[in-house]
């Protein structure tokens, strides 16, 4: 998909899902792929701000919703389609209508598939069959591999930590490297543990749109001063959608958008992580039972429901800055976070 090929998605008792990626198409794939055209795949979310949800049956919110083709849904008219950023420039052509939803399993894993791949969730569909098959369940395998393995360890000392082991981590099926730093030595208790994930622009760059930086370096520090403890670092950068796509975010930020309505109108679920992953981890280690440093009560549940016991939430507040003030109260008031 990142290449620009069509793809087929395959799942039970469904005809394959054949797929052309909006993102990475050009006119001239798109005319091998569709000589006529054809129908364009996206998520609800972005469906809801073309005001399309009206003509759907059910009103779920992550469900995928396919724009019929029309004679002026050409390759441009389905970027601008698939792309809430050109929103503002380009007056949307319309009226479009939507189809029915022949294929959902498939459809479904079609939109976490452009999650993972960090393309915009957007589908030319029903062209020519290619020649890459992935199975739906394959997809929906994908973020937390049962096949995770310890790849190699060694000695990491840190600022704040110099008693300190990087362990990483690997699955065949997946390209995600997520990586461990054991603070200290196991002394018996549960270990303080905190599940970081990645961003690139608050953790190397020093942003104040968000509190990743901080807190990063405020759980090194508190592990240490625990005495032991473990953070993982996980490949989730933008709570999982990728960093252009996080980052398409942030300019849909710019023009009034907080982060919960960027994320819904890019088409993407507000919070894309599965924790299942860093459960794996942790068991991998020998740590069935932890205390986490978090405020966010999702990142328990997911958790526990994997089977790592949390037995505390140890709050993890930082100050704000005049520049993430509006994130963390977002955080607060509409994505559970308990501060
Ligand atoms: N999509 C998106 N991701 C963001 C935005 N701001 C920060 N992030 C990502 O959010 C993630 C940071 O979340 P964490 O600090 O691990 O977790 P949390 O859910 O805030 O919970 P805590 O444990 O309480 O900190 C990183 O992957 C960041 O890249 C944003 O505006 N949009
Ligand atoms: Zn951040």
């Amino acid at each position: 998909m990142r290449r620009g090929w069509p793809i087929a998605i395959a799942a039970p008792g469904e005809a394959p899902l054949v797929l052309l990626a909006v993102e990475t198409a050009d006119p001239l794939r798109l005319a091998a792929f569709a000589p006529e055209g054809g129908p364009v795949l996206i998520s609800s979310g972005r469906a809801e701000t073309l005001k399309l949800t009206n003509q759907l049956a059910a009103a779920d919110p992550d469900f995928p919703v396919v724009v019929e083709h029309a004679p002026w849904l050409d390759f441009d008219a389905a970027v601008a389609l698939a792309d809430p950023q050109l929103d503002l420039a380009t007056p949307l052509k319309g009226p479009f209508r939507t189809a029915t939803v022949t294929q959902p399993v498939a459809s479904l894993a079609a939109l976490r598939l452009a999650r993972i791949a960090g393309l915009l969730p957007a589908f030319f569909i029903d062209g020519v069959e290619p020649e890459v098959t992935i199975a739906a369940a394959a997809i929906d395998a994908y973020t937390a591999p049962a096949s995770l393995r310890i790849a190699t360890r060694a000695r990491l000392p840190v600022d704040g930590a110099e008693d300190a082991e990087i362990v990483a981590f690997r699955a065949p099926d997946s390209g995600d490297e997520h990586v461990a730093l054991i603070v200290g030595q196991p002394d018996g208790t549960p270990p303080l543990v905190r599940l970081h994930s990645e961003c690139l622009t608050g953790d190397v760059l020093g942003s104040l749109k968000c509190d990743c930086g901080p807190q990063l370096h405020a759980a090194i520090r508190a592990i240490a001063a625990n005495g032991w403890g473990i953070l993982l670092y996980l490949r989730q950068e933008g709570r999982g959608i990728g960093l252009v796509n996080k980052l398409r975010a942030y300019r849909l930020q710019d023009q009034g958008f907080d982060t919960v309505d960027a994320n819904t109108r890019l088409g993407f679920a507000v919070d894309a992580r599965d924790f299942g992953v860093a459960a794996r981890m942790l068991d991998l280690i020998g740590q069935r039972a932890v205390r986490l440093l978090t405020n966010n009560p999702a990142k328990v549940a997911q958790l526990e429901a994997a089977g790592t016991r949390v037995v505390e939430r140890v709050p993890h507040h930082l100050p704000p800055n005049p520049h993430n003030a509006r994130y963390l109260a977002t955080k607060r008031d509409r994505t559970g976070h308990e501060f």
